[in-house]
């Protein structure tokens, strides 16, 4: 009787454990499918924007929903602005939108822009802000970005400074009298956000020179780092929802080259400004070409890969950047393009500043064709003439990529964006953007562009970003050659690569990625032995393996679990949500 009981109890704590597991794996997917929830309102809502815009040009008022049209008109500031672009900046006509981001924001307006990389943005504010009486105030997030801009001004004769940690105490004596007392000429005032952030003096002497009506708008760059959801976020542009708090009065434009849906709607609540005029241009970039290759397994045949695309591509020696993921991995590529005779040099965020600012101004003025690069070299390169610019790996976003492949082509010549993927890569990255919010989902999202073989490489950017497709006219390499690939049908093969990890999960077995696809392949070639059925098996090569185990974490079948150890953070592969209507299939 007892036993009987005993029995009973063991089935009712098996079937007890399996709900329990059923019912984690049902609350995953609850929280996948809140996300991609909140994710399509947000595209939906700016669908309904875009409408209501277009409404806006034929007729209805609408001051919420202000269109591009509204602001192509005549306006009392025409031609003293006309005389500024040219005499000032050198140029004789505007550039798409920037003619109506000026006229908007100098009616008083809000503005939001979006507007792919090299498109133009600064002239956006720096025009108005000559034109305006008093002075403008820019929030940018780096040093570099801030010094150049400020450089490039004076350069043109224009009243700019910045208040920066390298700013002297006798200029900053300057700015702040400028401000409080309007003494000087100051035009264009550049900060990053840790000052609004931390900075009551800077704050109250921002109130005197509103009160005295000399603020006259408040620019905010790379503004997508207001949004957790985007691929920067920095917590100090949080505080920045104080300036319109503040200076309810004081246009203000905020300004960035990639924002989905989400990240717009993010930054124009965090920044206090629903009711904005915005201009979205496409992210289309029509003259570079998109080409994602296969990464050989072999450090050397990689380098080796890149040094003979450089050199057969442009034997003008044309300038380029690469790409690569770690400070090391920089170090490595730059020295062999070296040997294998192009002029190229590293640069990192582990190198001295002037070290860094030498091997910037040689590669700037074409003393250097190649600049080998982590992230670190970023925002703020603004060299019309990069012809190339080549992914050693892949990078943490589509974001990302897209901000950083842009800094190919921005003179509009047909320039070349080569990415290097391996599946291999994917564990090294999601440890280290695992911590951060979306981090794991940004960068699935760029596995996908590199795992697709069939796809338009713009059309996913049109995809990601909420655009409606443009003709490709086959420049990537889906378009382009996207004929030839060979189909194997993988699905008995990831159907035993679920059940092997189901396996390893019953019996406490911890695997990475890479582990488990070379467990299941040796396994699945010892049982292919003498039976027809699995022998597709061995047709597989140990990438395509690798391929299919990422392909089915992209597809929510497997996930990767994260554990600390005293040194690292270790990526291992788990089963998903779905792994039972695929093994049922
Ligand atoms: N109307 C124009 N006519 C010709 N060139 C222009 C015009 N407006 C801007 N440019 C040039 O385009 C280049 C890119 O401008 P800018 O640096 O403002 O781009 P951006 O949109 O801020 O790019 P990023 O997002 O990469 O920083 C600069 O060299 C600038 O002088």
């Amino acid at each position: 009787m007892a036993e009987e009981v005993e029995e009973q109890l063991r089935s009712v704590n098996q079937e007890l454990l399996q709900v329990e597991e059923q019912l984690e794996q049902l609350l995953e997917r609850q929280q996948m499918l809140l996300e991609q929830q909140t994710e399509l309102q947000c595209l939906l809502d700016s669908m309904c924007d875009s409408k209501s815009e277009h409404a806006n040009t034929i007729g209805q008022k609408d001051d919420a929903a202000d269109s591009a049209k509204t602001w192509t008109g005549t306006f009392p500031w025409d031609k003293e602005a006309d005389s500024a672009l040219l005499n000032i900046f050198g140029l004789s006509s505007y550039r798409t939108n920037q003619r109506e981001i000026m006229n908007a924001l100098l009616s008083g307006k809000d503005v939001v822009v979006i507007m792919a990389a090299g498109g133009g943005k600064s002239l956006c504010y720096q025009l108005p802000a000559l034109l305006s009486k008093g002075t403008t105030l820019i929030i940018s997030p780096l040093l570099s970005l801030i010094q150049d801009q400020v450089m490039g001004l004076t350069a043109l004769g224009v009243a700019a400074a910045m208040l920066t940690s390298v700013t002297s105490k006798e200029e900053e004596k300057t700015i702040y009298k400028s401000l409080e007392k309007g003494e000087g000429e100051l035009k264009l005032l550049y900060v990053t956000p840790e000052k609004i952030a931390k900075s009551k003096r800077f704050m109250s002497k921002l109130e005197k020179c509103n009160h005295a009506g000399r603020l006259s708008i408040i620019a905010i760059d790379e503004a997508h780092c207001c949004s957790q959801w985007g691929h920067d976020f920095r917590p100090d542009y949080k505080s920045l929802g104080i300036l319109k708090k503040q200076f309810p009065k004081v246009s203000m434009i905020a300004l960035t080259a990639t924002a989905t849906a989400r990240v717009q709607n993010d930054l124009r609540e965090m920044l206090q400004i629903r009711s904005c005029v915005k201009f979205v241009s496409s992210v289309n970039r029509p003259n570079l070409f998109y080409e994602v290759r296969e990464k050989s397994t072999n450090t050397q045949a990689v380098i080796s890969e890149i040094a003979d695309f450089i050199k057969r591509s442009y034997k003008k020696k044309d300038s380029g950047i690469v790409y690569c993921y770690s400070r090391k991995e920089c170090e490595q590529v730059a020295k062999e393009l070296c040997l294998q005779g192009i002029g190229a040099a590293y640069y990192h965020a582990d190198m001295e500043p002037n070290a860094r600012s030498r091997v910037h101004h040689q590669w700037s003025s074409n003393k250097l064709q190649v600049i080998v690069g982590t992230v670190a070299f970023g925002m703020g390169i603004n060299k019309p003439d990069v012809r190339f610019v080549i992914h050693h790996s892949m990078s943490k976003s589509l974001e990302t990529y897209y901000q950083e492949s842009g800094r190919a082509g921005r003179d509009g010549l047909p320039s070349h964006c080569l990415l290097f993927y391996k599946p291999a890569d994917l564990p090294r990255h999601s440890s280290m953007v695992f911590h951060e919010h979306a981090g794991l989902a940004n960068l699935y999202s760029m596995v996908r562009f590199c795992q697709s073989k069939r796809e338009c490489r713009r059309a996913a950017f049109f995809r990601h970003f909420g655009e409606q497709h443009q003709d490709c006219n086959g420049m990537c390499d889906n378009c382009a050659l996207g004929g030839d690939i060979a189909e194997k049908d993988v699905t008995a093969h990831a159907q035993s690569i679920v059940l092997l990890v189901k396996e390893m999960e019953h019996c406490d077995k911890k695997t990475t990625l890479l582990q488990l696809a070379d467990s299941w392949k040796s396994r699945a070639n010892q049982e292919a032995q003498g039976r027809a059925d699995i022998k597709l098996v061995k047709d597989l090569k140990k990438q395509e393996v690798e391929q299919v185990v990422v392909q089915l974490l992209l597809d929510g079948i497997l996930k990767e679990v994260f554990q600390h150890t005293a040194y690292a953070t270790n990526a291992y592969v788990a089963l998903g949500s779905l792994w039972q209507s695929l093994i049922h299939d």
